[in-house]
C-alpha cells in the first residue's frame, strides 16, 4: 500500500482534529478528500506528509512506518513524497525557477542539492514543467511579484518536478478561476496516472473532485463520513456531509502547534 493509516488520530490541546481515521490507498490510486470546512482534510493531509505525528494508531507511507525510522531515513522517504500546499511557503526573493529545482533538494545529497539550487541545470525540464501550469513566462520572475493562484501554480510545478511516488495536495486549486482550477487538477491526475504514482487531493469543490477522481474519501469532525466510487456519490449524501457546518469539537484551552505546510 502506498498510503495507510489505520485507527490514526490527532489532538491539538484538548481538541481531537483527526479521530479513529482508517483508510489506505494502492499504488497508483487516486482519490479527493472532501468536507465541511474544520472536517480535518488539512489535518489528514499533514499526518500523511509527516508534518504531525499521529498520538494514536498508525500511519505508514510507501511501505515504511515513518515515526519509527531514524530523522534521516524519514527525511529519505519525505523525498519521495510531494506536497502541494493552498499557500506554498516561498521565500520572497526566490526566484520561480529556483522554486521549481527545489522539488528535488530531498532526492540527491547536500551539496550536489544546494548547487543545482543555485544554478539549475535543467532549465528546460523545469520551463516545460511550468508551462503544463501555464506559467513558463514567469520562469526567472520573483515569488514576491506573483499572484496567489500563481504561487498555488508554483507549487504544483514543483510537484510536477519532483514526480513524487505519494502525491499529496491539500486545496491545491483554491485560488485559481474555474478554468484553470480544472486544467490544473486534470495535470496532476494525468501526471500521477502516468508514473503510477498515488495520488490524495483535499478540494472544496465536489464538482472537481467527482469530474476527475474515481474515490472520493468524505470526512466530517474528524472522521470519515463515506469513502465511496464517485458513481455512488449522490446529491443525499452530499446534502448529509454539508448540513448544518459545525467547527469540531470543543475550544482550546491552551496555545497549540500550527500545522504549518514545509517542504515534503
Ligand atoms: N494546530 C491546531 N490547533 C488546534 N486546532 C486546530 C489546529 N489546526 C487545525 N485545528 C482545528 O482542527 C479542525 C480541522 O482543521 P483542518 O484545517 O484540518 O480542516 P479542513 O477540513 O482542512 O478545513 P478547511 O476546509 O476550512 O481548510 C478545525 O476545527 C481547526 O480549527
Amino acid at each position: 500500500m502506498s498510503l495507510t493509516l489505520a485507527a490514526a488520530s490527532l489532538t491539538r490541546g484538548k481538541r481531537r482534529l483527526l479521530d479513529g481515521i482508517s483508510l489506505t490507498l494502492a499504488q497508483g490510486e487516486q482519490a479527493a478528500l472532501i468536507g465541511p470546512s474544520g472536517a480535518g482534510k488539512s489535518s489528514l493531509i499533514s499526518l500523511a506528509a509527516t508534518l504531525a505525528a499521529p498520538d494514536g494508531g498508525q500511519v505508514s507511507l510507501l511501505g515504511e512506518a515513518p515515526w519509527q525510522l531514524g530523522a534521516r531515513a524519514r527525511r529519505a522517504l519525505r523525498a519521495r513524497i510531494a506536497c502541494v500546499w493552498q499557500s506554498p511557503p516561498l521565500p520572497a526573493r526566490q526566484r520561480v525557477i529556483h522554486a521549481v529545482a527545489a522539488g528535488r533538494l530531498g532526492q540527491t545529497g547536500t551539496l550536489a542539492a544546494l548547487a543545482r539550487l543555485m544554478l539549475p541545470r535543467d532549465g528546460s525540464a523545469i520551463e516545460r514543467t511550468l508551462a503544463r501550469v501555464e506559467l513558463a513566462h514567469k520562469l526567472w520572475a520573483r515569488s514576491d511579484v506573483l499572484s496567489g493562484g500563481e504561487r498555488q501554480r508554483v507549487g504544483v510545478a514543483r510537484a510536477l518536478y519532483q514526480a513524487g511516488e505519494l502525491v499529496l495536495a491539500d486545496e491545491p486549486v483554491s485560488a485559481l478561476d474555474p478554468y484553470l482550477a480544472a486544467q490544473t487538477v486534470r495535470v496532476l491526475c494525468e501526471d500521477a496516472r502516468a508514473r503510477g504514482a498515488t495520488l490524495l487531493m483535499s478540494l472544496h469543490s465536489v464538482e472537481l473532485a467527482l469530474a476527475h477522481f474515481p474515490r472520493i474519501i468524505a470526512l466530517r469532525d474528524g472522521r470519515v463520513a463515506f469513502d465511496l466510487p464517485a458513481s455512488e456519490v449522490d446529491e443525499a449524501r452530499l446534502a448529509a456531509l454539508y448540513e448544518g457546518d459545525s467547527p469540531a469539537g470543543p475550544a482550546l484551552s491552551s496555545p497549540a502547534t500550527a500545522l504549518t505546510p514545509a517542504r515534503c
